[in-house]
């Protein structure tokens, strides 16, 4: 639970997208960070997992990028998720693709709907593919880090969770967020059909805490127009890395 961040949103079906947008801009706006539950309801949440489960069952997901520190010896450390990227256009990916044009919808009009076009004062046009990410049960964790901390163009971080059953206590696996400004910290559980959605740059560093359960999660990355168009700028002028999906 929240201290001095927003409770949990608990999503019904007869929430209108209004109330949704409305309850983003609201707590991205207040907080930074916004927890919706039940963002599918359980049967279509239970169709992506079972997308998600088969492509892992299908071997496609490989050892996560290193966020910094390439010493091999140490990747171990690092992180330990295996992820793979998708657009949702392939085979077997309906309720994902599904899922994806969901969050857009939300982002994209909460952007609009926001106070003159803006919300968090970005205006956001487009987004990187879908991470499908799995920490295997081993006590897999990943270090704290801020996901966009130089300006590449992701603004919001969005997090859809699948774990059904999902027990804190048992299988640890929380995304602390670490908010700017504050020494208190928001604690997210990775349960089932919820989505997250945080500012990427340095307001929001987070870490998973070591995971004892197989852990699934799908992340989209939405970019601001303008911080895109100048990262790739710089990116042609220097040769410098930009996150590239
Ligand atoms: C590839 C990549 C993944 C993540 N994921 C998380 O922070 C975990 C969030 C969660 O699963 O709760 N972050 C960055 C900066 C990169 Br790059
Ligand atoms: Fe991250």
């Amino acid at each position: 639970p929240f201290n001095h961040m927003p409770n949990s949103y608990y999503m019904d079906p007869s929430d209108s997208c209004y109330e949704i947008c409305h309850r983003v801009i609201r707590d991205m706006t207040q907080y930074g960070v916004c927890v919706l539950n039940n963002f599918l309801g359980k049967e279509r949440g239970l169709m992506v997992l079972n997308e998600v489960l088969d492509m892992y069952r299908s071997g496609i997901f490989t050892a996560g990028q290193l966020v910094s520190n390439p010493a091999s010896t140490e990747a171990q450390t690092i992180r330990s998720d295996l992820i793979t990227w998708i657009d949702g256009k392939e085979a077997n990916c309906h309720y994902i693709r599904q899922l994806i044009s969901q969050v857009d919808n939300i982002i994209l009009r909460a952007n609009k709907m926001a106070n003159n076009g803006r919300m968090g004062d970005y205006v956001i046009n487009g987004r990187t593919k879908a991470m499908v990410a799995c920490y295997p049960g081993s006590g897999s964790h990943y270090v704290k880090h801020v996901d966009n901390p130089n300006k590449d163009g992701r603004c919001i971080t969005a997090i859809y969770y699948l774990n059904l059953d999902w027990d804190v206590k048992r299988y640890g696996g929380l995304l602390r967020v670490f908010p700017e400004g504050t020494n208190q910290v928001a604690d997210i559980a990775p349960i089932f059909d919820r989505m997250l959605f945080f500012w990427s740059d340095r307001r929001n560093p987070h870490e998973v805490q070591p995971a004892y359960s197989t852990r699934y999660a799908i992340t989209l990355w939405y970019f601001d127009t303008h911080e895109r168009e100048e990262a790739l700028r710089n990116y042609k002028e220097r040769g410098q890395p930009s996150s590239s999906k």
